[in-house]
């Protein structure tokens, strides 16, 4: 708890100093214990606290209690809030240090508690949490009750899997994990793994100086209608930077020459269908991987063509865009996939296959259950996308930012997991190397352009760069 306050200290001196007093709201577990801590080391620094301790009929455990003692030892006086007028009046000069709640909070916050989290959140003055915003419950939604809106939340032993969902992003502020010498991924018993260069580098493989382009999978993409033939050219590009030897692609014959002059190094082929694909007639043993559905379309040819495609299909494929609206449109296609596929829905597509969720901790459980139901992997695509697979792991990327929030994004992903598929990684190395690979290029991308300039063309700019990244650290 003494190393976990002094990081605490020594990043609000290098990045909140300026502030003439620390208000350190504490509870009287051991999250209240660090703010105990925090509080007698500022003043040791000659650096005003202002110390308040919430009542709520506990005793306190060990640690706080310690904690306690040694401030009483350098007669600090905390003040102890036992009724709403007790709550602290902050000036706007003041800063806040939330340690009421931390990883023990095990049920919604109520009566008092909740009382002073809404008080201190209508203040208008910096938050800084400590481990976690109070109120903030890490297993499950926190929307019952209220959790405190910080700044910036300073967390210690691990990434907490709650801080990565977008329903929790307003309340965290800028997550900081403090090296307090403990291990910085998710905790050994957590149910997920985070996807990282860690990770990654096992199961990234360098190239055999001897290969040719044979040995590195002939794929091809499958989609493109009339105005979304950028979708294709998008993934088509990706699948190439991310290294297949052969890229073919299929699109409707109004996007022939499209995608012959954007993209020279993939191979094109057209169909019957002039303006949308509506025949699919795909030879797959040509390929070793096929990706499906950029800019596709739903109409009602190219739903019928599509559901005879998958019948037909003998081998994992990855379905995307609108090859998800259409098995949406047509559920009961979901258990004649190949086992082993790979479905990349966002939000909004993941709800038209299987169902509205409550928040994002339900969506998460139901993406894990369609996963085992259907044996395929999902790829729920958020900020930190999550993978989840038919054998119950889930796996959640560390990489990533908001700039690849922006239209095609999605095509290059599906580009790159057919692109490693092609290349002989099994369908759950695609998945995390995958994911990981986009966000890192995007990251990447966006550290020379900016999240407002970043565009798709950017993530597959990027692609070697990310590539060369994981191979060093490999
Ligand atoms: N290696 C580590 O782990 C490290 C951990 N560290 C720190 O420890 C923190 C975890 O400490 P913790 O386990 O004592 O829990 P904490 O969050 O202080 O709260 C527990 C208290 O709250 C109570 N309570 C619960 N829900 C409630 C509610 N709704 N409304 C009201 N009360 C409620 C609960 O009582 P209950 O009623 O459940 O008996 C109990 O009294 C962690 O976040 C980090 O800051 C660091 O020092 C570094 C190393
Ligand atoms: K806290």
């Amino acid at each position: 708890m003494e190393r976990a306050a002094a990081q605490c200290v020594q990043w609000l001196l290098q990045h909140k100093g300026g502030f003439n007093r620390y208000t350190i709201i504490c509870g009287k577990g051991n999250n209240g214990g660090d703010g105990l801590a925090i509080g007698r080391l500022l003043q040791e620094r000659g650096i005003e606290v202002v110390i308040y301790i919430l009542e709520f009929g506990h005793l306190g455990s060990t640690d706080f209690q310690v904690n306690l003692q040694r401030l009483h030892d350098r007669h600090i006086q905390p003040h102890f809030i036992q009724t709403e007028s007790g709550f602290p009046q902050l000036a706007p000069t003041d800063l806040v240090i939330d340690a009421l709640f931390g990883s023990g909070l095990n049920r919604p916050l109520d009566g008092l508690a909740a009382a002073l989290v809404n008080h201190l959140n209508a203040q208008g003055v910096p938050i800084i949490s400590i481990d976690v915003p109070s109120g903030m419950l890490l297993e499950e939604s926190s929307a019952q009750g209220p959790v405190i809106r910080a700044g910036h939340t300073l967390s210690f032993q691990n990434t907490k899997m709650a801080f990565l969902l977008p329903e929790n992003g307003a309340f965290t502020g800028q997550v900081h994990v403090l090296d307090i010498g403990l291990h910085k991924g998710f905790s050994e018993n957590a149910p997920y793994t985070l996807i990282d260069q860690k990770l990654v580098g096992t199961i990234y493989k360098s190239r055999s100086p001897f290969g040719h382009k044979g040995n590195f999978g002939h794929v091809l993409m499958v989609g493109g209608a009339t105005g979304k033939m950028g979708a294709m050219v998008l993934s088509a590009k990706a699948a190439l930077r991310a290294g297949a030897g052969l890229v073919s692609v299929l699109v409707p014959r109004i996007g022939y020459f499209v995608v012959q002059t954007a993209v020279p190094e993939a191979m094109c082929m057209t169909e019957a269908g002039e303006e949308k694909l509506t025949e699919f007639n795909i030879e797959s043993f040509r390929y070793e991987a096929i990706g499906i559905g950029p800019g596709m379309g739903t109409a009602a040819e190219t739903q019928k063509g599509f559901s005879t495609l998958l019948s037909n299909l003998e081998y994992p494929v990855v379905l995307d865009a609108d090859a998800l609206n259409c098995l949406a449109q047509q559920p009961t296609l979901l258990s004649t996939l190949p086992k082993g596929s790979i479905l990349t829905p966002h939000q909004k597509e993941f709800e038209r296959l299987f169902g509205i969720c409550e928040n994002d901790f339900a969506r998460i459980q139901l993406a894990q259950e369609m996963a085992r139901q259907y044996g395929l992997y999902i790829i729920l695509k958020g900020h930190h996308s999550l993978v989840a697979a038919p054998d119950g792991q889930a796996f959640f990327n560390s990489t990533g930012n908001a700039g690849m929030a922006t239209g095609g994004s999605g095509d290059v992903l599906t580009g790159i997991l057919t692109s490693l598929l092609g290349q002989g990684y099994t369908s759950l190395h695609a998945c995390i190397l995958g994911v990981y690979l986009h966000g890192l290029a995007g990251d990447i991308g966006v550290q020379q352009l900016s999240e407002e300039a970043l565009v798709a063309g950017d993530i597959v700019a990027h692609l070697g760069a990310a590539f060369r990244q994981i191979r060093s650290q490999a």
